[in-house]
């Protein structure tokens, strides 16, 4: 049974995308890409392209609660993540489950608001992952006005961000990523607070393009990756920033609007690189 299990395997657990670029399906891309075997709780069904979100659907709750003892009676899950979880009704389901089950450590992408405009959870449903489902996160990783909603806070400097951090910390989330995507600056600035105190910052230049549906969504499961195959914390922090940035810059030419990313461009590249040495 060990040997057989023995493949690192990560777990999603969150909304699918019809339109291929965000959600569950640009998880199961970057862990693809990643070398992780990967599975999925589906808590919700979005219809959806690079347009915007057209639709949603939950899933019943008997439905989410089989997909979860399904994936823990076979596989052996080394780290997961959470990312559109709908409503409060469903944070709650998927914080009992994460009690339940050891899937490994957590990273908590918490979905608000999609690129083009649409809410993706219920305000009580937000209220319910700062008060609960955050601290069961190892790593939790906020956008700006994620983190603001979290924080209970404006943030308008780099001061404001680590001040954030902190609050977002305080909710019981061990480690945090304040992500700079939001905003015109030339550099991009993800603010880290580590479970230590220690912070840091990952900068890297603006990539000028409206292709960035599902940025998120691939930086928190490049990340689960990485620790699915047992780097540490920052290590793996740092190897889900360069997997994402080489999906925007090196962008695909798909769909009308906020277009997606190239999860093959990590791997191309280096690739690439490796062919000139
Ligand atoms: N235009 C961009 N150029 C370079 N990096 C970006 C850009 N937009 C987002 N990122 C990076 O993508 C990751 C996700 O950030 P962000 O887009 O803020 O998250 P979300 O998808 O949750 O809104 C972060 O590491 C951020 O720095
Ligand atoms: C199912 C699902 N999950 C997450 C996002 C957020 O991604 P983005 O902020 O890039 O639109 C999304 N649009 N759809």
């Amino acid at each position: 049974m060990t040997e057989i299990n023995s493949f690192p395997q990560a777990l999603t657990i969150a909304g699918t995308d019809s339109g291929g670029g965000a959600g569950i399906m640009a998880d199961l891309k970057t862990m693809q890409e990643c070398g992780v075997f990967s599975t999925a709780v589906v808590v919700a069904v979005t219809a959806q392209n690079t347009l915007g979100v057209q639709d949603f659907q939950a899933l019943s709750p008997k439905m989410i609660n089989e997909q979860f003892q399904s994936i823990h009676d076979d596989f052996d899950i080394k780290a997961c993540k959470t990312g559109m979880l709908a409503d409060a009704e469903h944070v709650q389901l998927v914080y009992d489950n994460l009690q339940k089950y050891d899937f490994g450590p957590l990273v908590l992408d918490p979905v608000m608001v999609a690129k083009g405009g649409a809410q993706l959870i219920s305000d009580e449903g937000i209220d319910l992952i700062r008060t609960k489902l955050s601290q069961l996160a190892t790593i939790i990783t906020p956008n700006m006005p994620e983190a603001e909603r979290l924080a209970d806070m404006k943030i308008e400097s780099q001061s404001a961000m680590l001040v954030a951090a902190k609050k977002i910390q305080a909710l019981g989330a061990k480690n945090v990523i304040v992500k700079g995507g939001h905003g015109d600056t030339e550099t991009v600035r993800d603010l880290v607070l580590l479970e230590s105190g220690e912070n840091f910052w990952m900068n890297s230049p603006r990539i000028e393009t409206i292709r960035t549906h599902g940025t998120g969504d691939t930086l928190s499961s490049a990340i689960v990756s990485s620790l699915a195959k047992g780097s540490t914390i920052k290590e793996a922090i740092l190897f889900g920033k360069k997997f994402v940035e080489a999906a925007i810059k090196n962008t695909i030419q798909v769909g009308h609007g906020h277009g997606p990313l190239n999860h093959w461009a990590y791997n191309q590249t280096s690739e690439e690189l490796n062919d000139e040495i």
